[in-house]
């Protein structure tokens, strides 16, 4: 797995950013922060396209960037990939055009292995060949630009918000070819979102960014477990992801049975095969705490566990818990004045109580 070493900088009159780290390329990276927290600036540092950069950037023992008077690396001599919104596509050339082009003036430094018959099948492309991309749509041109970058043969894809200009439906229809990218191809992915569906669904690590600086990094689990990093990911509702396989489906009741370790749960009916992972986002509003094992209750999944942590937040009703289900933690949000009427302590045994309907439908499939 590639490490990215980053110690740079970039000031502008009214922004600085100042983003050091050792990130392992694990599949795919989110980076997310608020609008303005240098996101895009960072993309750009990376990629060789940000004039300002200071510092060092170095992907494995290859240095990109350095102090002077070492010269930075152009960009294309990186071997990186970039996918935009817009897609970019050359409108003249057909589909096939723009592969060939890309595939022609590939430099082959990254994933040597990218063949483009297993591009074409892996993004679904044969039926678009021969088409113009003014007359693909924005979904199938978004495919079309990831077929193109992956031919360029990158050892690092960047995408900056690829999918923001979608609608829902087309963005749902296009995240299964995004999550396979890493596994299919060998190349890690550096991702841009605001959506934290698609920061759920997609992302094997997180780097939270704030103000120009770094606020954490590291697996998506553990930093949606952190009650601390409230502040930096405001904007994404508090949360956990659980790694859920797929045990029967309940035609009756439409139902689908998960088992994450020892623990059951249930959700409404899915699709996808018996043994597929599923990952489900479970939000902290969303789940309750009960001491007792609850009786005569409508909710369908009560998970037992211990309270992990427990955090009050000083100024409002709230207050935010971390429970160990044995392996897995969920986070439940609750009232201060549930937690003075529990008398909950850290380290007593709970019940968490979390409704089917909350494990929606947009809850992501990821088959192994
Ligand atoms: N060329 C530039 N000149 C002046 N300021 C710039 C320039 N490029 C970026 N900035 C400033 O750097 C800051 C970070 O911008 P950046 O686009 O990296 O943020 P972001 O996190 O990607 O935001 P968003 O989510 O809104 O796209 C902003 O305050 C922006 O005004």
């Amino acid at each position: 797995m590639p490490t990215l070493h980053l110690a740079a900088q970039a000031h502008y009159p009214d922004f600085a950013l100042d983003v050091r780290g050792d990130w392992p390329l694990e599949g795919i990276t989110a980076l997310f922060g608020p609008s303005g927290s240098g996101k895009s600036t960072l993309l750009r540092v990376i990629a060789g396209l940000e004039p300002r950069a200071r510092g060092r950037v170095a992907l494995d023992d290859e240095v990109w960037l350095a102090e002077p008077p070492a010269r930075p690396v152009p960009a294309h001599r990186r071997g990186v990939g970039l996918v935009f919104q817009e897609a970019g596509l050359f409108p003249h050339l057909t589909v096939e055009g723009n592969l060939r082009y890309a595939e022609k003036r590939s430099r082959g430094v990254g994933a040597a292995a990218v063949r483009w018959e297993d591009v074409v099948r892996a993004l679904d492309l044969a039926g678009l060949l021969h088409r113009k991309p003014g007359s693909l749509s924005g979904g199938e041109r978004q495919r079309a630009a990831l077929g193109r970058t992956l031919l360029a043969r990158p050892r690092l894809l960047l995408m900056d918000e690829p999918l923001a200009a979608l609608d829902a439906r087309r963005k749902a229809e296009i995240l299964p070819y995004i999550e396979q990218l890493p596994r299919a191809f060998g190349v890690p992915v550096i991702y841009i979102t605001h959506d934290i569906d698609e920061v759920t669904r997609l992302a094997d690590r997180l780097v939270l960014l704030s103000q120009g600086r770094v606020v954490a990094a590291g697996p998506l689990h553990e930093l949606l477990e952190r009650l601390d990093l409230q502040p930096a990911t405001g904007r994404f509702e508090a949360g956990v992801v659980l790694e859920t396989r797929v045990e029967h489906h309940d035609e009756r009741f439409r139902l689908t049975h998960v088992r994450h370790g020892a623990q059951a749960l249930v959700v409404p009916m899915t699709d996808v095969p018996v043994g597929t992972v599923l990952r489900l986002r479970i939000r902290a509003r969303d789940v309750a705490l009960a001491v007792e094992p609850p009786r005569g209750l409508s909710i369908r999944n009560v998970l037992a566990g211990t309270l992990a942590a427990l955090h009050e937040e000083p100024d409002t009703p709230f207050a935010e818990t971390l429970v160990d289900i044995g392996g897995a933690r969920l986070r439940a949000r609750l009232t201060r004045e549930a937690v003075v009427d529990l008398g909950l302590t850290v380290g007593q045994p709970v019940y968490a109580l979390v409704k089917t309907i909350a494990l929606d439908r947009r809850a992501a499939a990821k088959a192994e």
